[in-house]
């Protein structure tokens, strides 16, 4: 990896929306919405880092990865009307990440910062995605491809071979995919029906705070707790979850349920792999990493007696200096 050199364009703004989470500059960050897990109510039955977990799938679903189509493009943004596409959770992520859309930050790159924020906030710090910089948002929807509960169990792992998962792997993204929130009444009055509070009904009992994306899925789907509505739900058909996390005779399902440290490390790399998913011609740059020393809000201004005055600030980062000098 080359050494960063200051100013890049490419890499300033998003490294300010990665580590300046909290405090001064963080206004600039999508992170103020769900770093920490649930910081803004987005409402009843609702949990802002599930939608945007979501979408990011959404968005990389329909990638052909042989063809080299699709990915985390943004093309989601043209496709939000589509049937598999259902929930105003889509077009309001995009509506919340569009406020940071800037030449330096594409949505592309906004959708998968979105993700990493979602695993990161909501699992204490537990899934640390290295983030990678340089997607090109996409000018029209691609094709679709997002898979639907009701579909049988041999067209999902073609889909999920499709985007570049073998089916082992699609039993790993799809619980740490539905760690987080649940399914909505109001959009699947099919799987939970509609009664009360938008009708959700979560994946698993950890659903907020610090510990909502944790393996307490694959815990309660191993012993049978009838909580996951793709699992245990009353409509057979649309047990998408149930089919998938046996279709290995439940040995990932059941590694995830024994170790949460596997689990972490299981989604720290098939997110990854998901938000790295791009189209052909598309190179990311290298894991944006913690700059030492950052200027910001840089000022020169020249005097009346001609002399010149900077102001602006520095941001120092202690500990990567001190990795330096040791
Ligand atoms: C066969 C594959 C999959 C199927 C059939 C499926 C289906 C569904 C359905 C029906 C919902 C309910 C949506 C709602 O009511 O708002 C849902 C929610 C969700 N899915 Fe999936 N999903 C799949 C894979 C994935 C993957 C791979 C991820 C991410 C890695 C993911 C992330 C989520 C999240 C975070 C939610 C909760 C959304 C919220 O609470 O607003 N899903 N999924």
């Amino acid at each position: 990896e080359s050494e960063y050199i200051w100013p890049n364009a490419k890499t300033d703004l998003l490294e300010s929306m990665l580590y300046e989470q909290q405090g001064l500059g963080s206004g600039n960050s999508p992170a103020t919405f769900i770093v920490p897990c649930e910081k803004v109510n987005f409402g009843t039955g609702r949990n802002g880092a599930a939608e945007w977990l979501r979408t990011a799938y959404h968005d990389m679903a329909t990638a052909d990865v042989v063809a080299g189509t699709g990915g985390i493009d943004a093309s989601i943004g043209f496709e939000v009307n589509r049937d598999e596409n259902p929930g105003v959770g889509f077009n309001e992520t995009l509506v919340n990440l569009a406020a940071f859309l800037t030449p330096r930050s594409s949505m592309a790159d906004l959708i998968a910062l979105g993700a990493v924020f979602a695993a990161n906030g909501c699992s204490n710090g537990n899934v640390t995605i290295p983030f990678r910089a340089g997607r090109v948002d996409a000018k029209g929807p691609g094709a679709p491809g997002v898979p639907k509960p009701e579909q049988p169990l041999d067209e999902h792992i073609t889909s999920f071979q499709r985007q570049g998962f073998t089916p082992q792997e699609m039993i790993g993204l799809v619980a740490c995919g539905h760690t987080l929130g649940g399914v909505h009444g109001v959009d699947f009055p099919e799987i939970v029906p509609v009664a009360t509070d938008q009708n959700t009904q979560t994946f698993d009992t950890t659903n907020s705070g610090m510990n909502a994306f944790d393996n307490t899925v694959a815990v309660q789907f191993v012993n049978n707790v009838t909580q996951n509505p793709l699992a245990f739900g009353h409509n057979e058909t649309t047990n998408s979850d149930g089919r998938i996390f046996n279709s290995d005779g439940g040995e990932v399902i059941g590694k995830m349920a024994d170790s949460p440290s596997y689990f972490y490390q299981t989604c720290t790399t098939l997110l990854e792999r998901m938000i790295n998913t791009v189209p052909k011609g598309v190179t990311l740059t290298d894991p944006i990493q913690p700059i030492a020393v950052k200027p910001s809000k840089l000022f020169a201004t020249i005097n009346s007696n001609g002399t010149m005055t900077m102001s602006g600030s520095i941001r120092v980062c202690y500990l990567v200096l001190l990795r330096r000098v040791i």
